[in-house]
């Protein structure tokens, strides 16, 4: 499973082109989600090369939802914590 560094997620905050939003220690590449998304793109791209955990849990997002976010899953966050993993 690739690692990625804060430093590296959070240059994929959109001004890229690309949008990438971190749950639960995994990190997700939703850029060809974001028009799909129910709950609308915006709120997705104003978390993109952050932490969107809170935001996701709030939500109580469905089984399905989270069982979607696998297939957006690129890697997981490398901190000198440790790796935080919500599902391989
Ligand atoms: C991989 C990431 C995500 C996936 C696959 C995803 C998927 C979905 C799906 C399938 C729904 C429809 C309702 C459900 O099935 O629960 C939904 C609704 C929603 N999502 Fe997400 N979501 C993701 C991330 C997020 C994040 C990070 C936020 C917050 C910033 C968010 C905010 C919302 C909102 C506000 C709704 C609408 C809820 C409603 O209408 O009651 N989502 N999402």
């Amino acid at each position: 499973m690739k690692t990625y560094s804060w430093q590296e997620i959070a240059k994929h905050n959109g001004s890229n082109g690309s949008y990438w939003l971190v749950i639960h220690g995994s990190v997700h590449d939703l850029t060809n989600f974001l028009e799909e998304h129910p709950g609308g793109e915006e709120i997705l791209m104003n978390l993109a090369g952050k932490d969107a955990s809170e935001c996701f849990d709030d939500i109580g997002h469905s089984y399905d939802a989270k069982t979607l976010c696998k297939k957006f899953k690129i890697g997981v966050v490398f901190n000198d914590r440790g790796i935080n993993l919500f599902y391989q």
